[in-house]
């Protein structure tokens, strides 16, 4: 019929079939999907991770009702240059592999699973390409409706479960009632945590588990509280979120040029609007390589050295990948600066 094994139409199904291969490989090119997917890599990668994990079985999902839902979601992301639906296609990939950290074997349930898949893959559904400060200051219809608190955040969530709404795409209607409930709270606290203003806490929480982490004999962490549990997938969803620069770096460099493509068209907007243009958002003033420096030292390399702390070793190749990158970044600032010399 028209849609393929993958849940979408392709002209290209042995690239595709080849692609697929590394489902479950950090550094999938993601992109290629977008391509070979005829731009659906969110459809296709949770599509293919649904099936893969058996959870359209587990949760007696019918697949036509999958693969509405999702054409559905997909179509929600907005055409942004970064928080887009290849964007969604990434996390979701990304999440899928931290799921199959050795240190986590057999640790998650399979409700927990469903809701760690569908919470990256809406993540980010109907972003505008603005910060919440930019919706905050500008008093934007978001952050009235969400008084200032985690505006793109919680609209991200109302949007995806709005979708559900309609029998054709209410992926949950065979869950039971009690079940659909606890996965629908778990699904709202990993997204409310992919809001950067919680990142330090998040951290914070995440370096308490390391110090006082339960492991096994078998090297496999324990989580007996709900607390725990959600803790875990709370940060994982976030390194997710938090992982262009640990991927390879000509994918890494595309991520580059996409976030500041969409800083810099907020940058302009706010200039054209007489307000004062929000940090790393003015193009004529921007350091990039400088910017990605300060953000993995700041941001990225603390959460994802707590994280490889957490599920040592299985991380150890994705903070590796990041050192790599840090250092060829750092060395483009000292290009530079000798080039200002010249
Ligand atoms: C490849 O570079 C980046 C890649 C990603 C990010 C980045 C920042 C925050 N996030 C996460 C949010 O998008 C969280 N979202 C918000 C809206 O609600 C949902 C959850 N991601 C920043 C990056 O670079 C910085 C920007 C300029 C230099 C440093």
């Amino acid at each position: 019929g028209e849609y393929y094994t993958y849940g979408v139409k392709t002209s290209k199904p042995k690239e595709l079939d080849d692609l697929m291969e590394d489902l479950d490989v950090w550094g999938l090119d993601i992109f290629l999907m977008d391509e070979l997917t005829e731009h659906r890599p969110l459809t296709a990668v949770a599509f293919t991770i649904f099936k893969q994990r058996d959870l359209m079985n587990t949760f007696s999902i019918c697949p036509s009702t999958l693969i509405n839902y999702l054409i559905e979601l997909e179509d929600h992301y907005q055409s942004v240059p970064y928080h887009c639906k290849i964007h969604a296609a990434d996390v979701t990939q990304s999440m899928h592999v931290l799921l199959n950290h050795k240190a986590l074997e057999s640790v998650f349930d399979d409700d927990e699973i469903f809701a760690a898949i569908f919470s990256a893959a809406i993540h980010d559904v109907d972003h505008p390409g603005l910060t919440n400060q930019y919706l905050i200051s500008t008093a934007s219809e978001l952050a009235i409706m969400y008084n200032d608190d985690s505006v793109l955040e919680n609209h991200h969530l109302a949007v995806a479960f709005k979708l559900l709404q309609h029998e054709k795409r209410d992926i949950f209607c065979n869950i039971p009632k009690k079940k659909r409930q606890l996965i629908r709270t778990m699904v709202i606290d990993m997204v409310r945590a992919t809001d950067m203003s919680k990142h330090m806490s998040l951290l914070a929480e995440l370096k308490t588990m390391v110090e006082t982490k339960k492991v096994a004999g078998s090297g496999i962490i324990e989580l007996d509280s709900y607390q725990d549990r959600i803790r875990v997938l709370k940060n994982m969803l976030h390194c997710a979120d938090l992982s262009n620069p640990t991927k390879p770096l000509d994918i890494y460099r595309k991520w580059t040029d996409r976030v500041m493509n969409e800083f810099f068209l907020q940058g302009d907007k706010e200039s054209s609007q007489g307000l004062e243009i929000s940090a790393m958002c003015d193009r004529h003033k921007a350091c990039i390589e400088k910017t990605q420096v300060g953000f993995i030292d700041f941001i990225v390399h603390p959460l994802w050295e707590s994280w490889a702390d957490l599920v040592h070793p299985d991380a150890q190749d994705i903070l590796e990948s990041l050192q790599r990158n840090r250092d060829w970044y750092s060395e483009q600032v000292e290009n530079l600066q000798a080039l200002d010399k010249t």
